[in-house]
């Protein structure tokens, strides 16, 4: 019944105070007025509805984000909404479009790599979008291999400026979002050629199309690279493919007579190049940047699954019923809760180390401000490994959640498909994790090389075995005189080992903050030891191997997780509640917040376009021959 709340019952079991974790969650309590305000505003206006995009075709598809995004920006102008406010209700309105890229890459390029110079005389126009941006690394030959990307950008002395050209197929930008069939402009990644001489690759400000009819300029090919995973997903954004074809560059900006995108390196107007003493790799600063929002971004993408199979899974009885009695709630079987809760736990374990990273993220900005380079490589490391470990974490638990609901979690009606659809391509996106957890091998290696065996003993008590692991990992590894490319399989695994050392241990930090509301510190306690035991539960081989525990810690501590696991029975509901996300949102009626699951599931399954005919087309055509076919040879 409409208005009944199906699950009260679960949320009067509730053991601590949901709305205060509910400002946990959000990170503060203004934080959680933005998030709840523009979640609702979004929520309640049919401009943003998105039941409908899977029977859309591509075309109609990528016409309503269009639609959306411009009527995302009206509303954003109209209410006068602040950066903060803007950015949440795109992040509502939950679908990739080139606006992701224009404000998630293309000005945080400018803002972290342009001069002054480029700054004043782009973020104003970015800003008030009257241009649209993409950022164009990948090519089609290349993607991960940065330092092989073939684009040129031959600088012409005599006119003061830039030739950017596409010298073979290969080199043809490919993947970029936005930039198939709206970027008006490109931080387009280029060799940069001075006088004959090749200087490695920067980033260049270019412009693609007409702001006057947005058709192309001359030299440039542009368009979409066609259909990608999954049916509506990440079909309603245009990764596009570009070719340059002896562009001139003409964006010359007073300071360095040129549009050379980086503080880092300048050509003069005589022609000359000049490289900052600064380490090269702050060309790839805004991949860093992007990838430590994209371990914020895990821990809502996997929340949003877990609400929904958490509440399903209370929803949900099968088998068990006694003398007639009601069958027995999915979420009391003991292999449900061993599938569920480490993904319940991690979502939270993801958004605290999400709220670390970004604080390490601003430090290491401020102190590159300051010519201080310190702690840049630890920083490479962490959103490198960080974003790896929790985006693989959160594409497989997705993916779990769709299993722990069952057959209807098949349903597009249930999000999840549609949600790993359009979540999985974030462990190749902003680097493959492979290639990523490679980078954490290496700084590991150069950290034991310096400091011997001892990575670090700046970590909690409670994270004495997780540390052990690493460096026996480690140490078994850098021990044997082979190169790291034949042991880089097994360093691997100790950079995912290195990494979630750091999440445990950020988490039992966060623990030890002021953390207010009745019986809220007690739940996150709970997830905490959680995470923390379903990890060596899992990797116990790595643990008994390192004799930091014996195989009678290993079964204790399969103990106690049973035990946490009914600790977090009683409040799992009120856990997934204080992620506040409202139905729209979720886009699940398997996870609706009143549990009134089978009635909109019927009601559901009669809105497909299929049924609005009780005869389906073609039958004349196809069936009734067939059938009468059968009934000739019956008759034989
Ligand atoms: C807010 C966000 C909102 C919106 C965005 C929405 C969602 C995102 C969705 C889609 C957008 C997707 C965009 C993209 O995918 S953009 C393209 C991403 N591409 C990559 O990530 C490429 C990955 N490859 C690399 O980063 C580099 O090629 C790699 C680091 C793998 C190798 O680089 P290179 O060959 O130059 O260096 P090495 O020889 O390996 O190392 C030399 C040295 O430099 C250090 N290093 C490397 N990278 C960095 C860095 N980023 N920062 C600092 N230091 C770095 C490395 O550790 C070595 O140091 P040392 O050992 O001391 O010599
Ligand atoms: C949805 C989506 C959106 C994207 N948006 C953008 C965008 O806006 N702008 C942009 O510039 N790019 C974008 N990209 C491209 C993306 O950044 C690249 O696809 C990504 O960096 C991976 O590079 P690749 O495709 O070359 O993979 P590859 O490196 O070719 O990976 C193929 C395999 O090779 C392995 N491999 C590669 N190198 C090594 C090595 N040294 N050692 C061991 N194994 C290795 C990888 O682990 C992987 O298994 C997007 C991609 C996707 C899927």
């Amino acid at each position: 019944m409409e208005g009944v709340d199906h699950l009260a019952h679960e949320r009067n079991k509730s053991e601590f105070d949901v709305d205060a974790m509910k400002i946990v969650w959000a990170g503060s309590p203004h934080a959680f007025d933005v998030s709840d305000r523009i979640s609702k505003l979004v929520a309640s206006d049919p401009g943003f509805r998105k039941d409908n995009r899977s029977t859309l075709s591509r075309k109609e598809l990528f016409k309503n984000t269009l639609r959306k995004a411009a009527y995302a920006w009206k509303t954003i102008v109209d209410l006068r909404l602040s950066e903060e406010e803007a950015a949440k209700l795109r992040f509502y309105v939950d679908e990739p479009a080139f606006t992701d890229l224009h404000w998630g890459m293309f000005i945080p390029a400018i803002k972290g790599q342009g001069t002054e110079e480029q700054q004043q005389k782009w973020l104003p126009l970015a800003y008030k979008m009257q241009i649209i941006g993409c950022y164009a690394q990948t090519e089609l030959g290349h993607g991960s291999n940065v330092q092989g990307l073939e684009t040129t950008a031959t600088f012409d002395s005599q006119t003061d400026e830039f030739i950017i050209h596409s010298p073979t197929l290969t080199s043809s930008k490919w993947w970029p979002g936005g930039l198939g069939k709206v970027a008006t402009h490109a931080i387009a990644y280029a060799r940069l050629i001075v006088g004959g001489r090749e200087h490695g690759v920067h980033g260049f400000i270019v412009q693609l199309r007409s702001l006057e009819d947005h058709s192309p300029l001359l030299g440039i090919t542009v368009g979409d690279i066609g259909m990608k995973f999954g049916n509506g997903a990440y079909n309603t954004m245009d990764n596009g493919v570009l070719q340059f074809d002896h562009v001139l560059d003409v964006y010359s900006i007073a300071f360095a007579s040129i549009a050379v995108m980086l503080w880092v390196s300048q050509v003069t107007c005589e022609g000359k190049y000049k490289q900052s003493d600064v380490p090269r790799q702050l060309v790839y600063g805004t991949m860093v940047y992007v990838r430590q929002t994209i371990v914020a971004d895990a821990s809502c993408a996997l929340s949003r699954a877990v609400c929904i199979a958490t509440r399903y899974s209370a929803v949900r009885r099968q088998f068990g019923s006694q003398n007639g009695g009601p069958e027995t709630q999915v979420i009391d079987y003991k292999t449900q809760q061993s599938r569920l809760f480490p993904l319940l736990a991690s979502a939270y374990a993801f958004r605290f180390i999400g709220e670390w990273l970004k604080w390490l993220y601003a430090d290491v900005t401020q102190r590159l401000q300051a010519n201080d380079f310190s702690t840049l490589p630890e920083a490479h490391a962490c959103t490198a490994g960080l974003k790896s470990l929790t985006t693989t974490a959160t594409a497989d638990g997705i993916e779990e959640c769709r299993k722990l609901c069952g057959g209807h979690g098949y349903l597009c009606s249930s999000g999840l498909p549609e949600l790993f659809a359009v979540y999985v391509p974030a462990c190749t996106y902003e680097g493959d994790n492979t290639v990523l957890l490679l980078q954490v091998a290496r700084f590991l290696m150069k950290t034991v090389s310096q400091l011997g065996s001892r990575l670090s003993s700046k970590k909690p008590v409670g994270t004495i075995a997780y540390m052990t692991r690493v460096e026996h990992l480690m140490q078994c590894r850098c021990g044997v005189q082979r190169g790291f490319a034949e042991l880089s399989a097994d360093l691997v695994e100790a950079a995912v080992a290195h990494c979630q050392l750091i999440v445990v241990s950020k988490f039992i930090e966060k623990l030890q903050q002021e953390i207010p509301g009745k019986g809220v510190k007690q739940q996150l306690e709970v997830l905490c030891n959680i995470y923390a035991l379903f990890l060596l539960h899992k990797h116990q081989g790595d643990f008994l191997s390192t004799g930091c525990i014996t195989p009678k810690h290993a079964a204790l501590a399969n103990d106690e997780l049973r035990s946490l696991y009914s600790q977090v029975r009683p409040n799992a509901i009120a856990l997934v509640d204080a992620f506040n996300y409202t139905d729209h949102y979720l886009g699940s009626i398997l996870g609706c917040y009143d549990g009134n699951v089978y009635p909109k599931l019927y009601e559901a399954a009669w809105k497909d376009p299929l049924n609005e005919s009780v005869v389906p087309d073609g039958y004349h055509l196809y069936i009734r021959p067939l059938l009468k076919q059968e009934i000739r040879t019956a008759r034989l």
